[in-house]
């Protein structure tokens, strides 16, 4: 029985995961970027701390544009009037895909650059 629940759970995460790849062009985005950065680390065969860093990158993208589309879904059912508070909860989670999206820039940079300069 448990294992069955732990089996939907799984099931359901990878709903969220389809979801949020048909539902938003960011997140679509973020995989388009995600399997490039992964041909050019096979291209220039990258060290096993510099894939470490990468896929860290992507994955904290990736986590952070999941939370904020979850966020902005239960902002919207709570409310779609214009209100400072949900302004500011949509504003917050914006600003995590935000961190993490400059750390992935420059993480990439920083491990791309020496082998392309
Ligand atoms: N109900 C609301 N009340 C006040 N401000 C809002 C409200 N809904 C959205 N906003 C403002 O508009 C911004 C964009 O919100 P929206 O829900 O449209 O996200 P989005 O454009 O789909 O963002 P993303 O590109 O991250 O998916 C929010 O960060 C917030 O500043």
């Amino acid at each position: 029985m448990k294992s069955k629940n732990r089996l939907h759970s799984f099931r359901y995460a990878f709903q969220g995961i389809f979801q949020i790849l048909m539902r938003e062009p960011n997140a679509r985005i973020h995989l388009a970027i995600s399997f490039l950065v992964v041909i050019l680390g096979f291209y220039f065969r990258i060290s096993v701390s510099e894939w470490l860093f990468l896929l860290l990158a992507m994955c904290m993208v990736f986590c952070a544009e999941i939370f904020n589309t979850a966020i902005e879904y239960l902002c919207d059912r709570i409310t779609l009037e214009q209100d400072e508070m949900i302004r500011n909860v949509k504003d917050l989670a914006a600003a995590a895909v935000l961190v993490a999206a400059l750390f992935a820039v420059i993480t990439g940079v920083l491990v791309f650059w020496p082998y392309i300069f």
